[in-house]
């Protein structure tokens, strides 16, 4: 158990990470880019292959899948090669991702018990992906999620992604909280890092997507294995 009044008494805001964190969206991320890779009669991708390059958005996987791909099929996966593919890929990959939003993911257990207490507390919230804002506002509706944030970003929101400490301190900023008082709840390097250069103390969970690497490897403040064992 992790007492967030305990470890940040002055705690004003929780900025919560989505995929990995609040919805395991695996089976989303491979069903979109399975119906995109056929559309470019390319071959399919396996979710263990795909999941080391999930976290860091959209253009950074699709260009991940495209170099494997390509590979595969013993083709040159050269950036000129990348980029010949990638308008098509994008544009297929984002149509069936929304066709698909959310029917083959699922939230993880103690998700809503956590959520739920922090609002409860009077803490602000918001939600910060590296998912295109387009993708996560359905997916919090769809899943009963959305409610509970004051703010969502994505992306797409900002001009650079986590790891860069841009859109924390944004958030940050829109949530009308300090940093040093806000706490940063995700599941990779991407969001500890972010985290560390925003001055935003941060805990992972043990359970979502870090490139493939162990995450207590990874420096936090603390580690949870649930959402609802970070009581209020
Ligand atoms: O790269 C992604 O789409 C995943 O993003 P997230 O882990 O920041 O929610
Ligand atoms: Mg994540």
């Amino acid at each position: 158990m992790f007492e967030l009044k305990k470890m940040f008494p002055d705690c004003e805001a929780v900025i919560v990470d989505l995929d990995g964190t609040m919805v395991d969206t695996m089976g989303d991320f491979a069903e979109a880019l399975n119906r995109m890779l056929a559309d470019l009669q390319l071959p399919a991708i396996d979710v263990p292959t795909i999941e080391p390059m999930v976290g860091k958005g959209s253009e950074h996987l699709l260009r991940a899948v495209l170099t494997h791909v390509l590979g595969q099929i013993g083709k040159p996966a050269t950036a000129t090669e990348i980029d010949n593919r990638y308008a098509q890929a994008w544009e297929r990959y984002q149509h069936h991702y929304l066709a698909i939003n959310g029917r083959f993911s699922r939230v993880y257990a103690g998700v809503e018990k956590g959520l739920a207490q922090w609002r409860s507390k009077g803490l602000k919230m918001a939600c910060l992906t590296n998912k295109p804002l387009s993708f996560a506002e359905p997916l919090l509706r769809a899943k009963g999620l959305r409610d509970y944030f004051d703010h969502v970003f994505g992306g797409d929101s900002f001009e650079r992604k986590k790891p860069d400490p841009l859109p924390l301190l944004k958030t940050c900023e829109a949530l009308g909280s300090k940093p040093a008082l806000t706490l940063m709840v995700g599941d990779s390097s991407n969001d500890a890092e972010a985290a560390h250069n925003a001055g935003c103390p941060v805990v992972l969970v043990s359970y979502g997507y870090n490139h493939g690497q162990p995450i207590r490897e990874v420096a936090a403040t603390g580690y949870v294995d649930a959402l609802s064992e970070l009581q209020a």
